[in-house]
């Protein structure tokens, strides 16, 4: 019969279980405090209990099972304590059943049978499993319940998991729910009262009051376009007062950073002053007495300043690079970098060294005031490279920025530039005429006054409100065109300055509009031929334009030259092909261009159509 038909033999169940498991196991590496024991035990306890979360109390039943192995045997080496024994001494003492059994577990059936069994002997070989010769050990029911035990032994020592299964790291929300956790309980502190001061939103017309001073003497159609106007006003107060917020706490996070690395440079200063000062002591000794008055300051644990140390460090070594600029327009990605420094090699290192005199052209030119936050870390605020973002003609490898003009003064001692933002159209050839006047096709929507978009037929206007024209939306409807994210560059090839993108630029995205002198009758020069059905005529980039004035030829461009009509107005435009962000952005001039011009192509491609071997 078998053993788990009768209840009584339960506890013989469980301890034969146990048995089993215990001899396929490494008793001495799981359990180490083993070797302190002289006669070790292991006793089973099983009770009957209310499953369910409301069993807080946890009201147990009285035991069901019991029983106590003895381990002596089980632990090897350890012949002394346990001798080798026939497998048939198996013995174990029940509280149900307390004579002898003798019993088998066959693992493969799952079941217990009482017959002599090959599988005894094999397990025997594999766990060193030996059942002690002691007699079994009588159970004390009542003994040892809710007895608490306190631990003697030392705290638990770090150790580092090392585990050679994978193992699932926690996801970004975890880790944020973790963060916030963590901040709740840090010690920042989140006082509003500083911005508050700064800030207000001005007191709109609440619509109670709207409701109360209009019921008596406004119409409804009154009613109604006051509070919209009221709505609207309190929309437009919270869209400056948010925007207001959002540039306010970018600039804190720029402090910060800034603050951060300068603060891990005196860190270092700090320590080795003290090494000068204090030789017969050792730096990490010094190094240590530093980090820890630091971490008094801050009030923050050592684990807590470490850990930010690790990231500051990042900054500085950023700056060290790439500027100050780089940490100031870095904004948070540069958190996750110096966080999980992916990347963060040599070359890193490298390629931020190249960009530090394109990125302080660029801040200097496009931020007049960056320079001051740094004044906060008692450095100059002097601009360095003052003037036009396009002014300054840039090298890829690094070297300092030249002045556009010095470029071209061994060709043109005259050189002279303008940078402009729209077309000027020469009235000394077209009068008040403009050459690139498309009047709409359409009748009706021409004497309404509404432009309607040639290529997607929605209604253009420089007014947000009523624009519903997005072909080109960074040069045209509702937006301030914002400065290009390009630079002019010295072409390492001959071909004087050229145009890179600092970003990339999706294929069928505008990279600007090719603005300049709109002329006509110009010959032997470079101009952009167009014409509308009513006239033909030249943008001349001579003497004033823009950045498109520096887009050179390829016979394999990733750009090209299109026109496109914004309120009756022809305009020519660069529209991207697909330009990855660090490349030199060209067109294809065409062979109009080229034909019977004393000149070879330089492009270097392999297509290249006009390189004149
Ligand atoms: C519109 S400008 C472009 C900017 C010009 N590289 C500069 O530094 O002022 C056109 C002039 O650039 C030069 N250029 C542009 N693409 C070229 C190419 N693929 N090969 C040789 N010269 C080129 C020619 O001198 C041409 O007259």
């Amino acid at each position: 019969m078998s053993a788990l038909e009768n209840i009584d033999g339960l506890s013989e169940c469980i301890s034969r279980a146990i048995q089993e498991h215990l001899a396929r196991s490494n008793l001495n590496a799981a359990w180490p405090q083993l070797d302190h024991l002289n006669r070790p035990v292991l006793r089973i306890e099983a009770f009957l209990e209310e499953a369910g979360p409301n069993n807080g109390s946890r009201s147990r039943s009285e035991r069901v099972a019991s029983s106590t192995l003895d381990l002596a045997g089980m632990v090897t080496p350890a012949p002394s304590r346990s001798p080798t024994v026939p497998h048939d001494d198996y013995q174990m003492i029940s509280p149900a059943d307390q004579s002898p059994s003798q019993y088998s577990l066959d693992t493969d059936e799952g079941q217990f049978s009482n017959d002599e069994s090959p599988h005894i002997s094999r397990r025997r070989g594999i766990g060193g499993l030996r059942m002690s010769q002691n007699q079994a050990i009588r159970e004390d029911l009542s003994e040892h319940q809710r007895q608490m035990q306190i631990d003697a032994r030392n705290f638990p020592k770090r150790k580092k998991i090392v585990s050679d299964k994978f193992v699932f790291q926690p996801s970004t929300l975890d880790k944020l729910i973790i963060g916030i956790w963590e901040q709740v309980h840090g010690s920042i502190d989140l006082d509003p009262k500083a911005i508050f001061e700064q800030f207000q939103i001005e007191p709109t017309e609440s619509t109670e009051l709207l409701a109360c001073h209009t019921q008596a003497d406004m119409s409804a159609r009154e009613v109604l376009n006051t509070a919209a106007n009221v709505r609207h006003n309190s929309f437009s107060q919270m869209n400056v007062f948010c925007r207001k917020v959002t540039q306010a706490s970018r600039v804190c996070r720029s402090i910060e950073m800034i603050v951060q690395a300068r603060w891990t440079e005196l860190f270092e200063e700090q320590v080795q002053l003290r090494v000068i000062s204090m030789p017969e002591q050792s730096a990490t000794k010094h190094r240590k007495a530093v980090f820890m008055e630091a971490c008094q300051d801050f009030g923050w644990s050592e684990k807590e300043l470490r850990n930010k140390m690790a990231i500051w460090r990042g900054y500085k070594e950023v700056k060290d690079a790439a500027g100050w600029a780089a940490l100031v327009f870095a904004g948070m990605g540069i958190y996750r970098f110096c966080k999980y420094r992916v990347g963060f090699d040599k070359d890193a290192m490298r390629r931020l060294r190249h960009l530090r005199k394109r990125l302080e052209v660029a801040a200097d030119t496009l931020h007049t005031h960056w320079r001051q936050l740094l004044t906060i870390v008692g450095e100059s605020h002097t601009p360095q490279y003052p003037g036009h973002p396009h002014e300054w003609v840039i090298f890829e490898d690094g070297s300092d920025p030249i002045p556009l003009r010095q470029t071209y003064l061994l060709h043109d001692p005259y050189f002279a530039f303008e940078h402009i933002d729209e077309s000027v159209v020469d009235d000394s050839v077209w009068g008040c005429e403009d050459p690139r006047w498309m009047p709409q096709t359409d009748a009706v929507t021409r004497s309404s006054g509404i432009f309607t978009c040639a290529l997607c037929g929605e209604q253009q206007s420089d007014d947000a409100k009523v624009n519903s024209c997005f072909c080109f939306p960074s040069l045209f409807g509702c937006v301030k065109r914002r400065p290009a994210a390009v630079q002019v560059y010295r072409t390492p090839d001959g071909r004087t300055n050229g145009l890179v993108a600092l970003t990339s630029y999706e294929r069928g995205t505008a990279i600007g509009e090719f603005v300049g002198l709109i002329t006509k009758g110009v010959r032997h020069l470079d101009v952009m031929d167009s014409s509308t059905p009513l006239a033909s005529y030249q943008i001349c980039q001579r003497r004033m334009g823009n950045y498109t004035r520096f887009v050179n030829h390829s016979c394999k461009a990733n750009a090209q030259s299109s026109t496109f009509t914004w309120l009756d107005t022809q305009r020519v435009i660069l529209v991207s092909k697909g330009v990855e962000a660090g490349s030199e952005i060209t067109v294809d001039y065409g062979n109009k261009y080229w034909a019977g011009l004393d000149k070879a192509c330089l492009c270097g491609e392999a297509c290249c159509r006009y390189r004149r071997d």
